[in-house]
């Protein structure tokens, strides 16, 4: 868990849990839950539909600054959808139709002019399934600042004068070393990436993640497909992260999300969110029945 400085008070709201009563006064109980530090991620009155398939609805929450995020809920409630819009990749989906406002330090992402690759270089992604490119370890560390023209390395850059290599050399050490994987792997910076374990590989694609500077990192169940070993591994890794980044986390692990996280929202199927606070407060003593349910295995 982050150690933030105390800088000022921000509010996160919910709009629409409207089942019933009990739903309205869940909705009033939790809808002043503030936090300490800064709104990184501000979301208001976000809806999605997939065509006519309406997705997420109504969705209004303030994301904290340098803390972990976690969001839970059962298949298909709409959490990947939500993490998507924080950094517009729902914008690849043909299908996908947003209307809301999104928020990245009080800039709003959803509006014209706004540079996808700059937003994605601030607000980065590390998925499910690791996915390193068929390259040497060196190389996915490196792929992204030279593709943004932060770095130039190899031939051409030793004949035009701008050779980088000193420099990347430094960035590959510190992303791997930020990613804690460095250790494992500095004597085969240029074996293939594909040869690592999975744990390895995902800790590398949070590591490619990690060169480009982002701001906010976006994990969409980043350690479903790794063994309980590797997994602890990530988990640690997140809680360090979110030191000096805003991590947000999709996980269907209960247990993770009540481990590594600040403040866990809580969707439910027909895509709302049900409920969002302190994890603690999810965990032991949440304001929905349908909630503590499914925190508890009851459902879900
Ligand atoms: N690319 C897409 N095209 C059409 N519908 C989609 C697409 N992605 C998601 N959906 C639909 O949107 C709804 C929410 O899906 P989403 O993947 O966001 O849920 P989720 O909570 O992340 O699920 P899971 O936990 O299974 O990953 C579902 O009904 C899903 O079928």
């Amino acid at each position: 868990m982050s150690e933030t400085e105390p800088q000022a008070e921000s509010t996160a709201r919910s709009s629409a849990t409207t089942t019933g009563e009990t739903d309205e006064r869940i909705r009033e109980e939790w809808s002043d839950y503030s936090f300490t530090g800064e709104a990184k991620l501000s979301v208001s009155d976000l809806d999605v539909y997939y065509g006519d398939d309406h997705a997420l609805k109504d969705v209004s929450m303030d994301i904290p600054e340098e803390s972990v995020t976690a969001l839970i809920g059962p298949s298909g409630c709409g959490k990947s959808t939500f993490l998507r819009c924080l950094n517009r990749m729902n914008d690849r989906i043909k299908a996908a139709s947003i209307d809301g406002s999104v928020k990245l330090d009080d800039e709003e992402i959803y509006q014209d002019g706004v540079d996808l690759v700059e937003l994605r270089k601030s607000v980065g992604m590390v998925f499910q399934a690791p996915n390193p490119f068929p390259k040497s370890i060196r190389d996915n560390i490196t792929y992204g600042p030279r593709k943004h023209g932060d770095l130039d390395t190899g031939l051409l850059a030793r004949l035009t004068g701008r050779d980088d290599s000193e420099t990347a050399d430094e960035l590959v050490h510190r992303a791997l070393e930020q990613a804690a994987i460095w250790d494992e792997i500095k004597d085969r910076l240029d074996d293939n990436a594909m040869g690592l374990s999975g744990g390895q590989q995902q800790r590398l694609c949070i590591a490619r993640c990690l060169a480009v500077d982002p701001d906010v990192i976006l994990m969409d169940e980043p350690a479903s497909a790794l063994d309980p070993v590797a997994t602890s591994k990530i988990e640690d890794l997140i809680e360090d992260l979110a030191e000096d980044y805003t991590v947000v986390v999709v996980t269907h692990n209960m247990q993770q999300a009540a481990r590594i996280s600040d403040q866990t929202a809580v969707f439910l199927t027909g895509g709302k969110l049900v409920e969002y606070d302190d994890t603690d407060k999810i965990f032991e003593n949440p304001e929905s029945q349908r909630v503590e349910d499914y925190v508890t295995g009851k459902f879900g």
